[in-house]
């Protein structure tokens, strides 16, 4: 798939700005603070219709203005498409899909994949369990843009039940009591579609990223991936899934009751990361942890490829320069022409010669982006 043209209104830091992308590979270079990953996040909006970064949507819109948008022009096996998002400041979002709104945003999805790696990235590695799985999530979006609507019926379903708990503390009439069995079936039945999908991205996921891990670390690390749900997913029938939520479930009635707030389910998932046999977190270098981290985008990247059929976008949102040679030439050996790629950079300087010739070189300076002279 191909990005043709991006074109941002009361974006960020954007006023008007229109990009025609004319090569495989696209270096925005400025300094800092002057919107190039502004840009990137615009991209993986139209893929994900979320931001790595976590932005609200009145974030996105530019200072003291009421409405942003984004709209693109892709290119794919099976024609050419028009994506448009339009952002409110109250918070309302809109889609269309050549120039026809969309009811349900979930259409949206899969008509744009991107892959996104930053600094932010490292936090797979030494953050908590919800950026994993914030990350895992953003990806099933993409393998199957369904993912999308049912992560949000748990997700409602959670916080309904979390509110019903927090005005039942300590209580528990008959009433009440029927009423939470009901909130139960509900979870076991929205979060085990969450687990489950979550089990089989990950097992496919896992070989990918060893091979790619063992291949840049030269065969002296051997990375683990494990999905570790907070339900044990046994077996992967949907009716055994559920019985196991709502046995746990009882299990921690009393806790949950005293704490007013759910304590099972895939939201206290986790996926174990593990290098030579030791949590990646407190294995080796900040050089070894980036590794891991280029391992798992690698993966993410062949694995969208091989579901969608067609290989993703990758952004590379300041990281090239934080790479050592070894692993640059690794990416890029593993990048090629094959992926559109757009490069984010503060300095040409570490870039090779040959790169340079074979890419559109931009600049990005004050939310505007030009030709260099
Ligand atoms: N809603 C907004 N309205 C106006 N300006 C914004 C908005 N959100 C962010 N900005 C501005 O965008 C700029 C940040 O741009 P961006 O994050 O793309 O930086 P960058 O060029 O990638 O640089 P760096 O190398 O520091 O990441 C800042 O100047 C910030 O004030």
């Amino acid at each position: 798939m191909y990005l043709k043209t991006i074109q941002l209104r009361q974006f960020r830091n954007y006023q008007e700005q229109r990009v025609d992308f004319s090569a495989p590979k696209t270096i925005l270079v400025g300094n800092n603070a002057q919107g190039k990953s502004n840009l990137l996040e615009a991209v993986e909006l139209l893929a994900t219709l979320r931001s790595h970064r976590n932005s609200r949507d009145r974030d996105l819109i530019k200072e003291s203005e009421l409405v942003g948008q984004i709209t693109a022009t892709v290119e794919r096996q099976n024609g050419v498409s028009d994506l448009s998002i339009t952002l409110r400041r109250n918070g309302r979002r809109s889609v269309a899909l050549n120039s026809e709104t969309l009811r349900r945003q979930l259409d949206f999805l899969g008509v744009l994949n991107a892959v996104e790696f930053s600094s932010l990235d490292l936090d797979l590695v030494r953050g908590g369990p919800e950026q994993r799985r914030h990350w895992l999530d953003t990806l099933l979006i993409q393998l199957e843009p369904i993912y999308a609507y049912i992560l949000q019926q748990y997700n409602q379903v959670l916080r309904q039940r979390n509110a019903f708990l927090k005005r039942n503390l300590e209580s528990a009439s008959k009433n009440e009591a029927q009423e939470l069995a009901l909130w139960n079936v509900q979870l076991a039945t929205t979060g085990s579609r969450v687990a489950r999908r979550r089990s089989r991205a990950v097992e496919r996921l896992a070989p990918i990223a060893q091979a790619w891990h063992s291949s840049i670390s030269g065969s002296t690390e051997i990375l683990e991936m494990k999905y570790a749900p907070n339900v044990p997913l046994e077996q992967n029938e949907p009716e055994q899934v559920q019985q196991a939520f709502l046995a746990k479930l009882e299990t921690r009635e009393v806790a949950e009751q005293h704490q007013g707030t759910t304590l099972v389910g895939p939201h206290r998932d986790e996926i174990e990361l593990t290098i030579n046999q030791t949590p990646a977190r407190s294995y080796g270098s900040q050089g070894q942890q980036r590794t891991l981290v280029l391992a798992l985008k690698l993966a993410e990247l062949k694995l969208i490829e091989e579901v969608v059929g067609e290989a993703p976008l990758l952004l590379l949102d300041d990281v090239l320069a934080e790479l050592d040679l070894n692993r640059q030439n690794q990416l890029l050996d593993a990048i090629q022409d094959r992926f559109q790629t757009l490069i984010t950079t503060t300095h040409l300087g570490s870039f090779d010669s040959q790169w340079l010739k074979s890419s559109q070189i931009l600049s990005v300076q004050a939310g505007r982006i030009f030709s260099p002279e």
